[in-house]
């Protein structure tokens, strides 16, 4: 079998050795005439999958993307050449949830904010936004979920969402507005430009937006004409409308600007790899013998002790020790003239999930918010 794989899909070697001849590629420069005689084909989301690539092709059978979103897959198309489609769905909200809250820590220190006393508007509750709110949960902060789409499926009998949804207008006032959803061009909840100038405009400077889905869910320009103006929203920027062409002028206005790696513990993209290799293992019908804890390194630093009363700044430091997005920040900030958004995201260093450092609290001082936030325990 033949197998191209995007070459920034960490442990792609590893997984699939046994599979047969691997082939990498380079995503955003993959063509029609290289995977002509591809029988799978692994892809991340810079890779265009549709006719236009694979019209020339009559041996592939499997297309993996391993990523949430599955925007740039023509679905209909592969569906229609009987080509089996796997994404990898939820392997990298962990690690989004975790680019979110580091936000949070990093900006209540800047703006001396006491997190418990905030609102957090999630709109979009599938698997991120509920990775989010969970964290939020463990953290005592409160938060309302947008998500028309799962409040239309919760009137229906057999549904057990117990959850309670909002308009947009009302996550809109939220102290903080988290983005999590798909890109989508059509149908009732299309959310292309769900942020444009007219709601854009009612933001005020005491509001935090993050945006960790995709770009065009924020009209850029019309951000851009705003700020500009003076309106003062604080941003937290990973995605951006028209990548990896950035509108290089709205940089100078966010609190937090990033190159589209929300997602890129090791762990979230490893997890991708993993579930398209459980994926084609079902497609040609075989044993899985690889998990990924096979093949994860050991953290740089696996253990610390907590020793006070868990606080905000307790939070903020342990956080910190295996996310902090001002790393990120500074890295684009800095190299996105020199090596360009593609690059930055190629290069990038290695990021663990919480989950890979084991927090011990000394039994005076016991609190479960840490592992509640996704840090281990350990039994020290
Ligand atoms: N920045 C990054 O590195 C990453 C970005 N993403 C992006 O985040 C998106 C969301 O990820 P998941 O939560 O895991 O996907 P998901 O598919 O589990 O959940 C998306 C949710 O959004 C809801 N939704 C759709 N249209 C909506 C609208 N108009 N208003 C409110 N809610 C709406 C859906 O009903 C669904 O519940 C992905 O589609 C992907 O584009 C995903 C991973 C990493
Ligand atoms: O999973 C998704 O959806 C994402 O947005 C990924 O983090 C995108 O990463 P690349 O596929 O562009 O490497």
């Amino acid at each position: 079998m033949k197998i191209f794989y995007d070459e920034n899909m960490p442990f792609a070697e590893e997984f699939f050795r046994d599979f047969g001849e691997l082939v990498p590629f380079s995503g955003r420069s993959l063509t029609a005439e290289q995977v002509k005689d591809a029988d799978a084909l692994l892809v991340r989301s810079i890779t265009q999958v549709n006719e236009a690539l694979l019209a020339q092709n009559s041996t592939i059978s499997f297309v993996g993307s391993a990523t949430i979103g599955t925007d740039h897959v023509d679905k209909e198309y592969l569906s229609k050449r009987g080509i089996r489609f796997h994404s990898a769905p939820g392997c990298n909200a962990i690690s989004v949830a975790e680019y979110v809250v580091s936000a949070l820590v990093v900006l209540a220190e800047r703006y001396l904010i006491d997190l418990s006393k905030l609102t957090v508007g999630i709109v979009g509750a599938g698997n991120t936004g509920t990775r989010l709110s969970e964290k939020l949960d463990a953290l005592g902060i409160n938060y309302k979920l947008c998500d028309p789409l799962l409040a239309e499926k919760q009137k229906h009998p057999d549904s057990n969402d117990t959850r309670q949804y909002v308009a947009l207008e009302e996550a809109l006032t939220c102290d903080v507005i988290s983005l999590h959803v798909p890109k989508t061009m059509s149908g009732e909840h299309a959310t292309y430009q769900l942020l444009n100038k007219a709601n854009l405009s009612q933001l005020t400077d005491k509001q935090i937006l993050i945006s960790a889905c995709r770009g065009e869910v924020i009209d850029n320009d019309a951000l851009l004409a705003l700020k500009q103006a003076g309106h003062g929203v604080k941003l937290v920027l990973d995605v951006w409308q028209g990548e990896p062409n950035v509108l290089q002028e709205l940089i100078a206005y966010t609190e937090i600007a990033t190159a589209h790696i929300a997602g890129y513990s090791l762990e979230g993209k490893a997890r991708g790899s993993e579930m398209l290799y459980q994926a084609l293992c079902q497609h040609i019908n075989c044993t899985e013998k690889y998990r990924l804890s096979d093949f994860l390194p050991d953290p740089s630093i696996s253990l610390v002790k907590i020793k006070q009363k868990f606080d905000q700044i307790v939070l903020n430091q342990i956080v910190k020790m295996v996310y902090d997005v001002r790393r990120d920040d500074a890295i684009f900030r800095q190299q996105l003239a020199v090596q360009g958004f593609d690059s930055i995201r190629k290069n990038y260093p290695v990021r663990r999930e919480f989950s890979a450092l084991s927090v011990a609290i000394s039994t005076d001082a016991y609190s479960d918010v840490p592992h509640r936030l996704g840090f281990s325990k350990t039994s020290n």
